[in-house]
Order: structure tokens, then sequence, then C-alpha cells
């Protein structure tokens, strides 16, 4: 029996989020067909036909740079991510990049694990071979944090804990994450003050034009010539070909990502990890619940939360009512123009909420009655309307 909704899945989301799609109503699953959302976390969208039956997207993570996002505006399909979900264990990967460069972790095991012959064999190449492994303490040094979202604020906050000194830029720090940062991290005027000042340099922006290359060469030529940078953002922010430049030429003394590439898995001074920061159970299980709520809350009633390209849109519902949830352009007496088809068509309306961000705009209407599939036709028809749709009033 076709179930009322179809979700499409296109990465593993962890069982603990797909168990809140009840299975009466929804279909969910990698071979859904005309879905009326996806569900993802990595998978790249941007060269996958995307079915015109979808309404929404969700991504259970934070970036959402694997999505066309632009493109699904145009289309009215609201885009979702999961913010602050996993924060804590990129935070934690993050703090593990640190102490992996501080200590030379990585090469040092690698020679452990090498090594041959007995115990005393053993024992005499261990004190022979560590001096190459000295590394640094961390109390004293400082680290430059770019992008203090939710992952920023708690690496920042972490690496205080740490003796570390913070100094920290983000132009755009939300009211949120401010309050959640500790007075103790420096407030950066400019980015290069970050360059110049950090021993120890992360980054944690969304992957945008603006971000792409961020670390470049010429900020790279203000950073000490000792400085790590760490990368558990994505790989384009850091302009790699740079990186291995300062790297081979002794300007810089490593490079930590989450991203392997042909320029960075193999080089002598470059740690690189599978795309791990999100890969908890914890964090997966979060981005999942987060991301199936929003999905459904969109599907089953119209709201908008946490969405990347559309307002925040949530009215409780009334009870007995039928919900019309309707995508539109931002532009002057849409909401004129939708109460007259519905008062035309005699029907009254018990609530109404219409909100925008840019060029888009959502307005939900309770409607105390049945819409009638040629009211949908009309509302469809205004100029600006992308999308209207009635959902029945719940049993
Ligand atoms: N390695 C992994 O598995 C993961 C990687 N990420 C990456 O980390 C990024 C950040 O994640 P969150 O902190 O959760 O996002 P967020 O949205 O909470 O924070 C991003 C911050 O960057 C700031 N920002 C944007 N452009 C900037 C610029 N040019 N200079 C300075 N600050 C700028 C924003 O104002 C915002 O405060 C994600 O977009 C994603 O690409 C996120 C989660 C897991
Ligand atoms: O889902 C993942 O493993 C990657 C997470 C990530 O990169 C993000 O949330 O932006």
């Amino acid at each position: 029996m076709t179930k009322q909704f179809r979700v499409k899945t296109l990465n593993a989301i962890s069982g603990s989020g797909l168990t809140r799609f009840p299975a009466e109503i929804y279909e969910v699953g990698e071979s859904v067909t005309s879905p009326d959302a996806l569900l993802v976390r990595s998978a790249k969208l941007h060269d996958t036909p995307i079915p015109d039956t979808v309404l929404a997207i969700a991504r259970a993570g934070a970036g959402t740079n694997n999505i066309p996002v632009a493109a699904m505006t145009e289309r009215g399909v609201p885009v979702f991510n999961t913010p602050g979900a996993n924060a804590n264990a990129v935070k934690e990967l993050v703090l593990a990049g640190l102490f992996i460069a501080s200590r030379n972790l990585i090469p040092a095991a690698r020679f452990a694990h090498e090594l041959e012959g007995d115990d005393a064999a053993i024992s005499k190449a261990v004190e022979a071979g560590k001096k190459q492994f000295v590394g640094f303490e961390l109390p004293g040094k400082t680290l430059g944090v770019i992008g203090l979202g939710a992952i920023g604020v708690q690496v920042a906050n972490a690496a205080l804990g740490l003796g570390l000194k913070v100094i920290g830029f983000d132009p755009a720090i939300s009211v949120d994450h401010a309050w959640n940062l500790s007075s103790e991290v420096e407030r950066a005027r400019t980015i290069e003050d970050v360059f110049r000042q950090a021993d120890i340099l992360t980054v944690h922006v969304p992957l945008i034009e603006a971000t792409r290359g961020l670390v470049s060469t010429q900020h790279l030529a203000m950073m000490k010539h000792s400085a790590v940078i760490l990368n558990f953002a994505r790989a384009e922010i850091v302009d790699e070909a740079a990186v291995v430049s300062a790297l081979d030429q002794g300007y810089l003394r490593g490079y930590v990502c989450d991203f392997p590439s042909t320029a960075v898995h193999k080089h002598p001074r470059c740690i690189s990890l599978p795309h791990l920061g999100a890969s908890t159970k914890e964090a997966e299980r979060n981005c999942a619940v987060m991301a199936v709520d929003e999905l459904r809350g969109f599907l089953e009633d119209g709201q908008v939360r946490n969405s990347v390209n559309f307002p925040e849109a949530v009215m409780e519902r009334e009870s007995g009512t039928h919900r019309l949830v309707i995508v539109n352009r931002n532009v002057p007496n849409m909401v004129g123009q939708v109460s007259t088809i519905v008062a035309q068509a005699g029907l009254n309306i018990a609530n109404l909420l219409n909100r925008s961000r840019g060029e888009i705009a959502v307005t939900l209407a309770d409607i105390d009655g049945e819409v009638a599939g040629r009211v949908l036709e009309q509302l469809t028809a205004i100029e600006g309307v992308i999308s209207a749709r009635a959902i029945p009033s719940k049993a």
C-alpha cells in the first residue's frame, strides 16, 4: 500500500533517527522512488537529478555545500541542517588533532608499530628513536580560531582549559554563540590578526564562495614559521598547494585535516583523517533525530525549523483544521490574494502565519474545512506562488 510520505535516504542514517518516522505513514529507504523528501549526510547532490516530487531536503549534519541550495530555493524546496548536533564530536577530534600535531603522535605510533625483534631490541630501539618525535606543550601557545559557530566556540573554550591563549575571528557571530564563548577569548579585529598571532590555526567556517581558499598563500606568508594548521571544516577552505609548498619550504610545521587528497595524504608533514569529525554514535544519533524531526515537521505540518534557505515558520496546529502550506516569492499582497481565494471558496481562516527570508516566503493557514483541489489550483496560479498544498486535519 502506498504510504502518505516517502523519504529517500542517500547515506547511512542512524536508526535512532529513522525509527522516528511512523511506519504507518512513511516509506523510508535508499530505493524509495518519487520521494517527498531526501535525507542525506555528505552525499553530493549537485550532479544528481532531484525529482520534482521532492518537497524538502534534510542534511543530517552542519555543512550544506553538498546540496544545490540556491537551485532548491528557486524551486521552493527548503533545505534543513542540524545546527550544533555534531559540534561536540568535531571539537573532540580537533583536540585530538592538536595533540597529534604537538606530540607527533601518528609518526611516533607508526615507528613503534614497525619495531622488530625481542623486547630488549624493541626497548633499545625505542630509546634510540624517540628523540625524533620530541614535541611541544600547549600552555602559553596561541590558538587562532576562524569561525566561532557551534564548533568554533566549543574548540575555543576547550583550548582555554588546556592553557592555550585563544584569539578568534567571526564577523557574523550569532548572539547565542557569543553568549557561549568565554570572555577570555581575544576578539581579532581582522582575519590577518589571527594568521599573524596563531601558533596553531583552526578553521570552522562553512564552505561558501567567500571561504574557498581562505587559507591562502598570502595568509600563510603572515604565519609564524613553526605554525600548525588544523582543518576539520572542508578541504576547499585551504589552498592545499599553498600549504604543501609552505610545508616543503619549512615555513609551516604541520597540517592536520579531515580530508585526504592526493596532495596531502602521503605528505610527511600532513596528517589526514577520513572525514571522521561527526563519526561518533552520539553525533550520528543527534543529527539523525534532528533531521528527521525537521522533515516530519515540514511534511506533516508545513513547519520550518533550522532551514538554511527558508524562514523559520512555526505555528501550532489549530485542532480540527486543515493546513494550507504555501511557498511563494516574497512579493507584496500575497496574504491578501490567498485570503481572498480562501474566502471566495466559503472557507474561514482560523489562524495564519506569513514569514519571509530574502526572496522566499512561507504562508501557513489553518482552515475550518476541507480545501478542494480547485482552491489549490487557484492558489498555485497566483503569480509568485511556487507551491501550495493542503494537509488534512489530524484525526
Ligand atoms: N569534519 C566534519 O565531519 C564536520 C565538518 N563540519 C564543517 O564545519 C563547518 C562549521 O560547522 P558549525 O560550527 O557547526 O557551523 P556554524 O554555522 O555553527 O558556524 C559557522 C560560523 O562560521 C562563521 N563564518 C562564516 N564565514 C566566515 C568567515 N569568512 N570568517 C569567519 N567566520 C565566518 C559564521 O558566522 C558562523 O558563526 C560546517 O559548515 C562544515 O563544513 C561540520 C561538522 C562536521
Ligand atoms: O556526516 C558526516 O559524517 C559528515 C559531517 C559533516 O561534514 C558536517 O556535518 O558538515
